[in-house]
């Protein structure tokens, strides 16, 4: 193994440099990009300064060979030239499984062997077990080849399981304009080769069809023509195949970029905004997402090929015999087939509504149907079914009628009416046998470009009424967020039962008013109130006196109408939601807290990063253990690693309540709020959990019933 800094120590960045290196990569990779400001807190902040996200590479020693495949663009973390220098940065453009192009500090682009990335990577375990394997190899006689290559094994076998902090994946951030989006990952430039393509394919398939016809209209066809004829018709082949795999491409990278951005949105929605719009209408929302991608896909596709051949036709048309006449019976057919497409758009906008209506009382029909099961007599299960049914039909039999008029009439109509304004140029018998091969191409071709000019449109139509439910979440993706920069002042200690300074203020709430709607009477009115760190305070209250609200607004949940809210002095607006956060983990009320599908360690690690450390899931079980949740981890089989939520294991009500307390506790929060997470336990188990959370807790608020 060569020393880790050696080969490449020419062209590596050093840390003070990761702004300027990120900014590099960017230009280079041709992305759009903002200028760098320098004087970020950290590198995850000057990367969204540029547009971008970096996403922490942590890794296993073992997986860096899948990382250099799978991680570029993006930063990569080595050692120091010795173990006392800080550590230095590679530019990472992109790599295939042999070399990988990297940025150097005077930005310029250099192609390295990846087994130098890898083996830079690998010096950071260097340092540490270096020296040791070093030993070993002493006392074994090999030649100078074999012992490298013994070293370099040793190394990795000794630190395979072991963790990597391997630097940062840079990538566009789903935030960012659309076609910004769309032009980086490559999609333009795609969509650009296929159009130009397509446009040679026709006029490939033209040139055929012009040798073969002029061949069979003068009655002979010489041996050269139809060679030329079959190699036209050869070169086709590679065209088409090429052009297919591009469409391919694009529409894998497109609906990739989509996908993530429809995402984003989902996660940016405001909670209040989620429950509003129901269950139903949030799936309905998410199925049409992709119908979005597969008509818009589809449909954009077929629509550009059908432009690139309708301007192919309407010039051939022009160019056969009754030139003129056929190009206006082309447009008034045209038109003809607009006025239908507008009526099937019509038809498909009642369509889909009757559709997603029925999906999204089907969805609440479900959520509950264990109630109605309980509660309701069976005969009124299906009330109201019916009707929705025989509206759907309707309007499933009128999309129907319009669409067989599309698919049938247009297509058969046109040829009709495209021979008939031929049938003069035939008769007459005065145009030359080429002019009219050229005529009965062009028909042909613009009947070609017609049926797919309606296929593409007809498609586009579906996805437009998709987008009108997709979009809000397309949009959501877009909201500003608050700069994560923001920094709060450090935490100081607090002293046990001591009156603590006006300095220790952790939380300040000033004529805070809430109401849940701006019409409706406010649930909070003129709340001051002020946590100290280290207090421990609990909020009590009848039912519906708005602890609750309380909680979720300290929380960032929900934000108020009017007064103030804030942690060390700044407000959530200034410190951003990611960062407030960070400070204030909620265990909301049992009815708005979840039990996710997944295996028990992922539901109390929910606030940290995933995959977890060894010290993580070590910490998860203590805490576990110490909220009494021990005999239910020794009775599964899985222990920590159990799935569990509605597929897996059926946790009990008070096991649930302390899973979400853990998963509370497990955040590394300054301030925890519990609302109401102990009314399930049994009295002994409820003093044990308020003792796990009287110790853990920095500062909490308890929202209990009195
Ligand atoms: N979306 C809403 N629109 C209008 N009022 C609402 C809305 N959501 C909740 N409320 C009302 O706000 C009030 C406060 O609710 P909150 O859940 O905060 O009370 P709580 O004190 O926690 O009650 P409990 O002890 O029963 O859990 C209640 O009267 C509730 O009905």
């Amino acid at each position: 193994m060569t020393s880790p800094s050696a080969p490449i120590a020419s062209l590596v960045w050093p840390s003070s440099r990761a702004g300027e290196a990120l900014e590099s990569i960017v230009r280079v990779a041709g992305r759009p990009a903002r200028t760098f400001l320098p004087g970020h807190a950290s590198l995850e902040d000057a990367a969204r300064e540029l547009g971008l996200e970096a996403e922490p590479l942590s890794v296993r020693y073992g997986d860096i060979d899948v990382l250099l495949g799978t991680s570029a663009p993006a930063l990569l973390r080595i050692a120091g030239a010795s173990p006392s220098d800080e550590h230095q940065l590679i530019a990472l453009l992109d790599a295939n499984t042999k070399r990988a192009h990297i940025v150097t500090p005077d930005h310029t682009v250099r192609t390295v062997a990846l087994a130098t990335l890898r083996d830079a990577l690998y010096g950071h375990a260097e340092g540490v077990h270096g020296a040791r394997i070093e030993g070993i190899l002493a006392r074994t006689p090999l030649s100078s080849r074999d012992r490298t290559r013994a070293r370099a094994a040793l190394l990795r076998e000794q630190v395979r399981e072991l963790p990597l902090d391997a630097g940062w994946a840079l990538r566009i951030s789903p935030a960012t304009p659309f076609l910004d989006q769309l032009r980086s990952a490559g999609v333009i430039r795609m969509l650009r080769a296929t159009t130009i393509a397509h446009a040679v394919s026709f006029a490939l398939s033209l040139l055929a069809w012009w040798v073969i016809g002029r061949g069979a209209l003068s009655g002979h066809l010489d041996r050269g023509w139809l060679y030329a004829w079959a190699l036209v018709l050869a070169t086709l082949v590679p065209i088409r195949v090429l052009t297919a795999w591009w469409q391919g491409i694009a529409s894998v990278r497109a609906g990739l970029l989509l996908k993530q951005r429809m995402l984003l949105g989902a996660l940016n929605l405001v909670p209040d905004a989620i429950r509003s719009q129901g269950t139903g209408q949030l799936l309905g929302r998410v199925i049409e997402v992709d119908a979005v991608e597969d008509l818009a896909m589809h449909g954009g596709f077929v629509s550009l090929v059908a432009l690139v051949e309708l301007g192919i036709a309407v010039p051939v048309l022009a160019l056969g015999p009754s030139g003129l006449a056929s190009v206006l019976a082309f447009v008034a057919w045209l038109a003809f087939a607009g006025s239908l497409i507008y009526r099937f758009a019509r038809r498909w906008l009642a369509w889909s509504h009757a559709r997603i209506t029925m999906t999204q009382d089907m969805v609440e029909g479900m959520l509950g149907h264990r109630t109605r099961v309980a509660q309701e007599d069976s005969t009124h299960w299906h009330d109201g079914e019916d009707r929705a049914l025989a509206a759907y039909a309707e309007a499933t039999r009128a999309l129907d009628r319009v669409n067989t008029a599309i698919t049938g009439l247009l297509p058969r109509g046109w040829m009709l009416l495209g021979f008939a304004a031929l049938a003069p140029a035939f008769m007459g018998g005065a145009a030359s046998p080429e002019k009219l091969a050229v005529g009965i191409g062009g028909v042909l071709l613009a009947r070609s470009a017609l049926m797919r000019i309606t296929a593409g449109l007809t498609s586009l139509v579906g996805a437009l009424a998709a987008w009108k439910h997709a979009a809000p979440l397309f949009d959501a993706a877009a909201c500003p967020k608050a700069p994560a920069s923001a920094r709060i002042p450090p935490v100081t200690t607090a002293h046990d039962g001591a009156e603590l300074p006006e300095a220790m203020t952790l939380l300040d709430v000033r004529h805070l008013d809430f109401r849940y709607r701006p019409e409706a009477a406010p649930v909070l009115r003129d709340v001051t109130f002020r946590i100290r760190h280290g207090e421990r305070i609990l909020v009590e209250g009848p039912s519906g006196s708005g602890k609750s609200t309380f909680g979720s607004v300290l929380a960032g949940l929900r934000t108020h109408d009017a007064g103030l809210v804030l942690l060390r002095g700044l407000d959530q607006k200034s410190l951003g939601a990611p960062t407030w956060r960070r400070h204030i983990a909620a265990a909301p009320q049992f009815h708005e807290n979840h039990i996710l599908s997944e295996t028990l360690a992922f539901n109390v690690l929910l606030g940290r990063r995933w995959p977890p450390r060894r010290e993580d899931l070590h910490e998860a079980e203590t805490v576990c253990r110490e909220l009494g949740l021990g005999p239910v981890l020794e009775k599964m089989p899985g222990g920590l690693m159990e799935r569990v939520g509605e597929t897996g294991w059926q946790l009990s009500h008070g096991e649930r309540s302390r899973v979400y307390l853990a998963r509370a506790l497990l955040q590394g929060a300054e301030l925890v709020i519990l609302d109401e997470s102990f009314a399930s336990l049994d009295p002994e188990t409820q003093k044990q959990a308020l003792e796990c959370a009287m110790k853990r807790a920095p500062s909490l608020v308890v929202i209990a019933h009195p």
